[in-house]
């Protein structure tokens, strides 16, 4: 099966500056693949190199198996940018008509139809349209031709919220039609909702590459429990996965790593009159990895100064 995306060494300089430094990266097809890191990580970097909009310093890449340098890969992309700019007088449903011609034309309707679902007026013009309405106009030029790979850079960015479920249902569409996507974000839970695989990148580095589903048991969770009288604080000590506990009262407030399962059985003993678990900050994910890092430097370092001569 040939990847969709693959990366060797891939490097970009800036210069001086570092976009982009040493991704092996592999995007398998039919899979949706979210890409996170905070702002400057080397996102949009990743996805300018796959469109050949940039060259690499360094490193090989293939994208769909091709060159990105292949004019042919184009029509099979679709792809929305981090920074639209859709100005000037022209009506949106004359521009997506101009693009779907450059194309090589979309089914009749199909325009109209994701118009419809993401609730925008084809007929505005484009200088008048809101910062999310422009976001719509640029997810259908994405998706219109139905391209065998869409790249998103920030999708839902400017998106309210039953639009952005309107847009996670296109692209679990995609998904199950076999097409694969690559959606970038700072957002965790919006790509963790949607995507099989995520990889994080900081600092132009790849941090890791996990399943969503391990991601999550690795995610970082701060848990309250508020119950109808007060608690013991034994019943809640010594919990696995459980830190940072504090019992006051009749509430409980504490960190949960990876499963929350011991802690929920925990509290089941008692009447729970409200709870609330907060989305695990990507932020804090970061520095989980960052610190099992440095923990693993620091014990490869021990091992090192230990070992025998
Ligand atoms: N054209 C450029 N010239 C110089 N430096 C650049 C250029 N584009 C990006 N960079 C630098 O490369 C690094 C990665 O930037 P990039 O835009 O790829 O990050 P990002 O993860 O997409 O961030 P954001 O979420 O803010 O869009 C940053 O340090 C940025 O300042």
């Amino acid at each position: 099966m040939t990847a969709v995306v693959r990366t060797e060494g891939l490097t970009k300089f800036y210069g001086e500056r570092r976009g982009l430094e040493d991704l092996d990266l592999e995007i398998r097809p039919g899979e949706v693949f979210g890409y996170l890191g905070p702002n400057g990580a080397g996102k949009t970097t990743t996805i300018r190199l796959l469109l050949d909009v940039i060259r690499p310093t360094h490193g090989r890449l293939t994208v769909l198996g091709g060159d990105p340098r292949d004019a042919a890969l184009r029509g099979r992309i679709g792809y929305l940018p981090g920074e639209l700019v859709l100005e000037g007088h022209e009506r949106a449903r004359d521009y997506l008509g101009f693009v779907a011609a450059v194309r090589g034309g979309v089914p009749g309707g199909r325009i109209e139809a994701l118009a419809e679902r993401l609730d925008v007026d084809l007929s505005a013009r484009m200088g008048r349209l809101s910062k999310g309405n422009k976001q719509k106009i640029g997810l259908i030029q994405a998706f219109m031709h139905e391209p065998e790979f869409l790249i998103l850079d920030e999708p839902t960015s400017g998106l309210d919220p039953l639009v952005q479920q309107e847009f996670l249902a296109m692209v679990r569409e995609v998904r199950a039609s076999g097409r694969t996507v690559l959606m970038s974000s700072h957002v965790l839970a919006e790509a963790e909702d949607v995507s099989d695989r995520v990889g994080i990148v900081r600092g132009g580095r790849l941090v890791a590459v996990e399943d969503v589903s391990a991601l999550r048991e690795k995610a970082v969770r701060r848990v309250e429990f508020h119950f109808d009288a007060p608690v013991p604080h034994e019943a809640f000590e010594d919990l696995p996965g459980v830190r940072d506990l504090r019992v006051e009262g009749a509430a409980v407030r504490c960190v949960i790593d990876g499963r929350p399962d011991a802690l929920i059985k925990a509290a089941a003993r008692f009447t729970v009159v409200h709870m609330v678990s907060a989305e695990p900050d990507l932020e804090e994910i970061f520095l989980t990895y960052y610190s099992e890092e440095e923990e693993e430097e620091a014990r490869d370092a021990r091992a090192g100064v230990e070992e025998p001569a």
